[in-house]
């Protein structure tokens, strides 16, 4: 397996590229609530802006993967605001929810959620199959440059299910990045990785960020990833600790 490499090209410069940037998030008094009424989540007030990096941190069990669901828009919110930039999902039903998260988010699961008896480059232009028939070529394009990028052979047709842990990994960010979202949202992206893939992709990750002015939020223990974001939060026991309130974006240099 051949380390990652780095993600020179802003993906701004694609062009079938359609996303002026990021988006910003306003969360305000969220509340998800488990199959008992029992409250999973509660973050007061949150306000990310465009182009910002932030990282979740907590323990097992804390509701991590919650907050990422419920801004991506695959939970229903109880009560409360989630709001990318004029788009609220906590006013959304479910239809406009999945429609507003393929045109806008790119995520990445724990669990990676890849189909197991297609190809690297398959799973990766998998949004293709959702996307309008004059984005569908470059989506695939995109997966494919990305994988390459991230030591992935496109060309190779063997199964996903043949594939080790950490190209698993790779080939889910791939995918997530292939439609050049505005918000990118993942899911311990570097927990199957050695140091050194691991490092190149959090500077590609945060680095997309910035230069493209996406909006990046990843859960994740990787300390090194953590310290690479703009601002890093806890939550524990379903409740954001500190470090809530605005996170901006970074000067451009
Ligand atoms: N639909 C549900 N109904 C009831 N409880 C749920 C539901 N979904 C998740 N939970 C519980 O909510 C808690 C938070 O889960 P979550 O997956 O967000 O944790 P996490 O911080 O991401 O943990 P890990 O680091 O282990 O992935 C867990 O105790 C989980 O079992």
């Amino acid at each position: 397996m051949s380390a990652a490499t780095s993600l020179p090209e802003p993906y701004a410069q694609s062009p079938v590229d359609a996303q002026p940037g990021g988006m910003p998030l306003r969360i305000d008094g969220l509340l998800v609530q488990g199959d008992q009424g029992r409250a999973l989540l509660s973050v007061p007030r949150l306000e990310i802006a465009e182009g910002a990096s932030l990282s979740v941190r907590g323990p097992s069990g804390a509701g991590k993967s919650t907050f990422l669901l419920a801004i991506a828009g695959l939970l229903k919110i109880d009560s409360g605001l989630v709001r990318w930039g004029d788009h609220d999902l906590s006013a959304m039903p479910e239809s406009g929810r999945a429609q507003f998260r393929r045109r806008w988010v790119g995520f990445v699961f724990q669990d990676h959620h890849l189909f197991e008896e297609l190809s690297a480059a398959d799973n990766a232009a998998l949004p293709s199959l959702y996307a309008p028939p004059g984005l569908r070529a470059g989506i695939r394009q995109r997966g494919a440059d990305a994988l390459r990028r991230l030591g992935i052979d496109p060309a190779s047709r063997r199964p996903v299910s043949s594939f080790s842990g950490g190209e698993r990994q790779r080939i889910a960010v791939a995918r997530a990045l292939s439609t050049d979202p505005a918000i990118l949202l993942a899911d311990e992206p570097t927990a199957n990785l050695d140091r050194d893939s691991a490092d190149l992709l959090a500077r590609d990750l945060v680095g997309l960020a910035r230069t493209a002015r996406r909006t990046l939020i990843v859960v994740t223990h990787d300390s090194a990833l953590q310290s690479s974001t703009d601002r890093v939060i806890d939550i524990r026991d379903g409740a954001m600790l500190q470090g809530g309130g605005d996170i901006a974006a970074p000067e451009l240099a």
